[in-house]
């Protein structure tokens, strides 16, 4: 428990459970996903702005989730709670170990803080269908605009989940050999671009369709995404990841990364890998108090789906 954040990480974990049910060898949210594999490769400019090892220019293995939100682990790729997606991912690291990034498909969050998420999940599992009025996630939202426009402007169906861009959301500081340190957050933008279905293609879209359409993708050849930094500039908000940092701040390219195969996919495997957005190299530290929160839950929820 952090000196600023309340909430504990079990009570988190507890609060996703409450909100999206509690799925045995599941994830508390984000629970269906995928798994691929592929490399990262920095450009210079990488190693200029972080000494961190993956930046060095080698190619780098990289294990890649995409996922839906909730927590629930057949939810239909179809419905509005299924957005925005996941996208995890562990880089191997040359000297040993590994480092993790943790993004979704929005740029922002609904509420700043961890303890407004708790009290967010909270009122979402107290406003089913039968429950009386006026429901606690209306008041919720009445009362927190900015994660009522987060419910509202999820991005329509995508083709795939590899035709979105995601975002890390929380801010990292980057500190080069020089030991000069910038605030960055990530960007994940795919070198083809973002694409989404049309009307009718919409209206037939099958509940895993997302599943099925990444593993045709990658039989016809590799999918690659451009890695930035977006650098943040005095005044904005490093804190506070319900704000998104204006669109004209710098975009630097860290690297290419390339998304070459499926693996097996079983559930054991899905189990056992763990990503944690608390996981960092030399070079890179956490910026902000979500993150520090989210370094001691995620490990609690993975404890939880392992035992
Ligand atoms: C206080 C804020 C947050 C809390 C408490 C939280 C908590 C969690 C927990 C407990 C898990 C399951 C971990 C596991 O079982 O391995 C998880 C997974 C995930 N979270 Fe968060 N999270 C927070 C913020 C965020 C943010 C800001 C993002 C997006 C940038 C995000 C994206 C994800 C994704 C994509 C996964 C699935 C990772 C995977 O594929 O294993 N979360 N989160």
């Amino acid at each position: 428990q952090t000196p600023m954040t309340k909430s504990t990480p079990g009570e988190m974990v507890g609060a996703l459970n409450a909100a999206f049910g509690k799925h045995p060898h599941a994830r508390a949210v984000h629970a269906k996903g995928i798994i691929m594999e592929g490399t990262f490769k920095a450009v210079p400019q990488a190693a200029e702005l972080s000494s961190a090892p993956h930046f060095s220019g080698k190619v780098i293995p990289v294990i890649f989730r995409f996922s839906d939100f909730t927590g629930i682990p057949d939810i239909p790729d179809t419905v509005g709670a299924s957005s925005p997606r996941g996208l995890a991912l562990k880089f191997k690291l040359p000297g040993g170990g590994s480092t993790d990034i943790v993004s979704h498909s929005f740029n922002g969050f609904p509420v700043a803080t961890t303890d407004e998420f708790r009290e967010f999940l909270l009122a979402i599992s107290k406003s089913g269908p039968q429950s009386p009025q006026p429901k606690p996630l209306d008041q919720f939202l009445s009362s927190h605009p900015i994660a009522k426009t987060f419910l509202q402007s999820q991005k329509p169906l995508s083709v795939s989940y590899a035709t979105l861009d995601y975002f890390g959301v929380n801010a990292f500081k980057f500190t080069n050999r020089q030991n000069k340190s910038v605030f960055i957050r990530y960007q994940f933008l795919p070198v083809d671009g973002e694409e989404f279905l049309t009307d009718n293609q919409r209206q037939s879209a099958e509940p895993d369709y997302l599943g099925k359409e990444i593993r045709n993708r990658l039989v016809k050849g590799p999918v690659k995404y451009k890695m930035f930094a977006q650098i943040s500039q005095d005044g904005d908000q490093i804190e506070n990841p319900a704000i998104a940092w204006p669109e004209s701040r710098k975009l630097v390219l860290l690297g290419i990364l390339t998304i070459s195969r499926i693996t097996e996919n079983t559930d054991e495997q899905d189990r056992r890998l763990i990503f944690n957005p608390g996981n960092l190299p030399s070079g890179i530290e956490i910026a902000d108090q979500m993150l520090l929160d989210r370094q001691k839950a995620y490990p609690v929820s993975a404890a939880q789906r392992n035992q």
